[in-house]
């Protein structure tokens, strides 16, 4: 006992150590493992990989990630015992080479609320006790050798996330309610059937790699002959024997009719479609204005003015390969090398959005089998010399969570950039266009908070000597990659007089003598904002932009009105949140010089997220958090 607080009980200290033993099973460990031994208690003296609820001094998680650890993982021997089964919220053992004995009874760990056991060598069903863990927000068990059908996981209400790739999974994917997964992915298994209703929710990589599986957002089709993948219709049959041949020739026939009924309708939608065009070209002549027609290509809406001989491709050139011509477009993506830029301009496009400084057109390129997002910058000042200096040194800056641009095309009129298209969106849409009843819950905002402070102070540490800011950040130019992580686009496409223009320099006034940097911090906190408020940057609150209205409640003491609704119905910290608050108003000072550097707003949020993350509450309702 310290400080009249409990300690770890002596049978659960006996517990943890022979569990610890079997994870272990003497194998060596590369990192020093500190306690583990029956004289010491597990809180006081901190062993590796224990946290304890501050409290009561009872063990809350235990975490052995890439230990190395060969031995077995056997849940009885801590989950037998109440005190730990009642305390313990997170286990996380991912990536070792662990074998796993008596997995069902990790149901008696009834609170667990994250439990991860991706990338071992565990085999066989996924007892059906899982599904009796009706704390569980998190269960990645991907990169094992699960196989088997799926317990009735979709009956745990508050599961935020299910990770269960490159396992052997069979059998139909459970109805989960997918409006509250926020990452999901099932991919390389042995599933079959129909994805369940919602499941297009997510893209098809969730889903890829599972032969016998059709449906949105799959490119195969259920029932179609030929369309359903010939595995599909043999894992099938079982399940198909049981019921009626009759109901099921009369279903077929039905979806034949209603698929003869809508491809009727497509073909003479596309037929009026065709003559209402050529109607409109008629009557327009043959400018080179925009047109911004939702399905066309390139070359029909936008480029027409583009000066370049059809001999000017973009593959075979490099931006290391020394000079390069006014006019070609420089591919530094393996991907997409080869292709060329005729093929580009002929490709399907899609006009996604026209910003202030530009358009971006969502382009299938069939040939690569990649869709790409093409931007057209519109009036750059910066000369074509310097347009290309500066995208061969972003060339050189790598990070993870920024979007790279995989090729360019630079003339002096026409300045297009290449990038991969994100099909998640972007964080604007995430926060702005939710459909109602989902929300976008606390520890989801501050992850994607960390993970854009942690990319710009990485670029602003790399480009600061070659003056090279992001300039225009805002929230829809954080895209959502396919894995849902927050990255960061179009870094440095604006010169500096584009960002004299820019919002960002409008508002936060004291741009006369610029300086990009400080303007990034500036953006970055109405970034911020948006996370804690919910408010769009340049929705009028009282007349006034989003950092002015949010300071002047702030300075009238009624702090908590800022705040997202939802973040407060969620029961998401408000110390924390007012922590983050206070990051950002730093953020938006009017004076530049006043504002906090991008490294230690950084390490700021870093520290609130692992607050928070320790600070996972037992008592939290399944119900709370959404996504
Ligand atoms: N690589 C991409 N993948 C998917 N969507 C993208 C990609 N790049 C941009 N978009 C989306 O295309 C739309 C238009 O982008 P655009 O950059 O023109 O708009 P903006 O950021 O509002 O304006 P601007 O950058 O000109 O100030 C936005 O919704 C943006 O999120």
């Amino acid at each position: 006992m310290i400080n009249g607080m409990e300690s770890v009980e002596p049978d659960a200290i006996d517990a943890l150590v022979v569990f610890f033993e079997n994870l272990s099973n003497n194998s060596s460990i590369p990192v020093p493992v500190s306690g583990w031994n029956h004289s010491s208690d597990p809180c006081e003296a901190k062993w590796t990989g224990i946290v304890c609820h501050d409290e009561n001094l009872s063990v809350k998680s235990i975490t052995f990630d890439s230990f190395n650890l060969s031995g077995t993982f056997n849940p009885s021997f801590i989950c037998n015992i109440a005190s730990l089964a009642t305390s313990i919220v997170v286990i996380s053992i991912k990536n070792n080479n662990l074998h796993a004995d008596n997995l069902e009874l990790i149901a008696n760990c009834n609170q667990l609320t994250h439990l991860y056991v991706s990338g071992n060598r565990f085999v066989g069903n996924l007892p059906e006790a899982f599904s009796r863990l009706n704390n569980l927000k998190r269960l990645e068990i991907s990169d094992n050798g699960f196989s088997g059908d799926l317990p009735n996981l979709p009956r745990i209400s508050g599961l935020i996330e299910f990770l269960a790739q490159n396992n052997r999974l069979s059998g139909s994917i459970p109805e989960f309610d997918f409006s509250n997964l926020a990452n999901f992915n099932v991919s390389n298994n042995n599933f079959s059937g129909k994805v369940p209703p919602g499941g297009d929710r997510f893209t098809p990589a969730s889903y890829t790699g599972n032969v016998g599986l059709c449906g949105e957002p799959l490119p195969n089709k259920c029932g179609v002959p030929g369309d359903e993948h010939p595995l599909a219709a043999q894992t099938s049959d079982d399940s198909k024997k049981k019921g009626s041949n009759w109901t099921e020739i009369l279903m077929y026939s039905g979806y034949a009719l209603i698929g003869l009924a809508i491809l009727l309708l497509i073909m003479l939608k596309v037929c009026k479609r065709g003559k209402k065009k050529k109607e409109e070209l008629v009557e327009e002549g043959d400018d080179d204005t925009y047109r911004s027609k939702d399905e066309n290509t390139l070359e029909s809406v936008d480029f027409k003015s583009i000066n370049m001989s059809k001999s000017e491709v973009f593959g075979g050139n490099s931006i290391e390969s020394g000079p390069v011509s006014s006019s070609l477009i420089v591919l530094t993506s393996p991907e997409v090398n080869g292709l060329k830029f005729e093929e580009l301009l002929k490709a399907p496009a899609e006009l996604l959005g026209r910003g202030k400084h530009g358009s971006v057109y969502k382009v299938k390129c069939e040939e690569q089998g990649m869709t790409l997002a093409v931007k057209r910058i519109k009036d750059w000042v910066l000369p074509s010399d310097e347009f290309k200096l500066r995208m061969k040194r972003l060339n050189h800056v790598k990070h993870p969570n920024l979007l790279p641009v995989v090729a360019f095309y630079c003339s002096r009129q026409e300045k297009l950039m290449v990038y991969e298209y994100q099909p998640n969106g972007s964080l604007f849409k995430l926060l702005h266009g939710m459909p109602m009843g989902q929300t976008f819950d606390w520890g989801s905002r501050l992850g994607v908070a960390s993970t854009i402070a942690d990319a710009l102070a990485f670029m602003h540490d790399e480009l600061h000597l070659d003056n090279i800011p992001h300039g225009n950040l805002k929230s829809s130019n954080i895209l959502l990659n396919n894995n849902m992580e927050a990255c960061i686009s179009e870094y440095g496409l604006m010169s500096v007089n584009n960002f004299n223009n820019s919002p960002i320099a409008n508002n936060s006034m004291q741009f006369d003598q610029v300086d990009g940097f400080r303007g990034d911090i500036y953006a970055f906190g109405v970034i911020l904002l948006e996370l804690l408020t919910g408010k769009m940057p340049m929705v009028e609150n009282n007349g006034m932009d989003l950092a002015t209205w949010v300071v002047s409640v702030v300075k009238e003491e009624w702090t908590v009105e800022v705040f997202d609704r939802a973040l407060i119905r969620e029961g998401a910290s408000e110390e924390r949140m007012v922590n983050l608050l206070q990051i950002a108003i730093k953020c938006v000072d009017r004076s530049p010089e006043l504002r906090l550097s991008i490294n230690q707003v950084a390490s700021m949020i870093n520290n609130i997220k692992e607050e928070d993350e320790r600070s996972i509450d037992v008592s939290e309702s399944p119900f709370d958090i959404r996504i």
